[in-house]
């Protein structure tokens, strides 16, 4: 080797050592896909030594990369110099790399940014592209918690926690969304309400904790029986609202007779003791003459009330 390569080689090993202790994957690979470099951040996560990479094809050395995929991605890279960057909410890795934190982070991988882009040639040809490989892993994991709490948080927003129904305020705004398509098309559609029989009794009598469990073994009984397409709310303490949409009066008292009877049968189970509960129920079916959606939900109340006078347990339907 003449001294001036010699020279040249001397100078170039601080280089080496730079991109040897950099916090970032960096891979070199030429036409092929021959690994041509393969940096001290890519053989502490692969458990892979420079020695057992270089000079192989990547795919045989990594089965797990998506071949098909990478062409795809590299192919503009080397034709059009155009860099390409992958990013982990698209796909979260390209490398199957475990992570260094067990402890710390819930994720068995690491996540990764990826940016692949062209080496010139000194005759300025692209021969060589660059893989560069970030891991991104608590920032990704950050990011998917914000999003499960933000999940959580919309769902506590529209969900009753003793029920898991909808609560009061999100099954009124459905309820007056649905009072508008029923006006605006006239739709054929219907409101019930139902509510526990001589509620306070069972308070008085089992306590405040048997109370509640009627109340979950009534809204079991509800979802039991109503259709995906219905939407039943927690009204009140003991009260419950469902929107039929696409129901008539006539099958509605099919509804509310099988939700009388499957509360009729339900037995709750508190200490040693059974707790036999009814349900009275109200319905009105939606009529232009309703002007607001309260009004045709009061229809509904005054059905209920009509039901607790007639001797509860029953259903009454207003059908105009
Ligand atoms: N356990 C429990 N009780 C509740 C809850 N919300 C309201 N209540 C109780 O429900 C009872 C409702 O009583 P009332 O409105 O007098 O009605 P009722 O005893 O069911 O009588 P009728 O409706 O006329 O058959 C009250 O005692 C409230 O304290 C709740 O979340 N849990």
């Amino acid at each position: 080797m003449s001294d001036s390569s010699q020279k040249a080689l001397a100078e170039m090993h601080w280089q080496y050592d730079l991109l040897g202790s950099i916090e970032v994957g960096i891979v070199v690979i030429n036409r092929d896909f021959t690994v041509e470099m393969w940096n001290q951040f890519m053989e502490n996560h692969s458990g892979k030594l420079p020695s057992s990479v270089v000079g192989k094809s990547l795919f045989d050395v990594f089965p797990e990369v998506d071949k098909t995929w990478l062409l795809r991605k590299a192919q503009p890279v080397f034709d059009l110099r155009t860099p390409a960057f992958l990013i982990w909410e698209q796909r979260p890795y390209l490398f199957k790399f475990t992570t260094n934190r067990p402890i710390t982070s819930s994720s068995d991988f690491m996540y990764q940014n990826v940016t692949i882009f062209p080496l010139a040639t000194l005759g300025d040809k692209i021969e060589k592209i660059c893989i560069m490989v970030y891991d991104v892993t608590d920032q990704a994991l950050g990011q998917i918690n914000i999003e499960r709490l933000n999940g959580e948080l919309e769902e506590m927003s529209r969900i009753d926690g003793l029920t898991r129904l909808f609560n009061r305020r999100y099954w009124q705004e459905t309820f007056e969304r649905e009072f508008k398509r029923a006006k605006r098309y006239d739709e054929t559609c219907t409101v019930l309400m139902l509510d526990i029989d001589h509620f306070k009794k069972v308070n008085d009598t089992y306590g405040h904790q048997a109370g509640d469990k009627v109340i979950q073994a009534l809204a079991d009984v509800i979802r039991d029986t109503i259709r995906e397409t219905d939407s039943a709310g927690r009204y009140g303490g003991e009260e419950f609202a469902i929107l039929l949409p696409d129901t008539d009066a006539a099958s509605v008292g099919y509804v509310a007779e099988r939700l009388r009877k499957a509360a009729e049968k339900k037995q709750v189970k508190h200490e040693d003791h059974k707790i036999d509960f009814t349900i009275s129920v109200g319905a009105a079916q939606y009529h232009e003459r309703h002007q607001t959606a309260l009004a045709w939900l009061e229809h509904a109340d005054q059905a209920l009330y009509q039901a607790k006078e007639n001797g509860r347990n029953q259903a009454v339907i207003q059908t105009d």
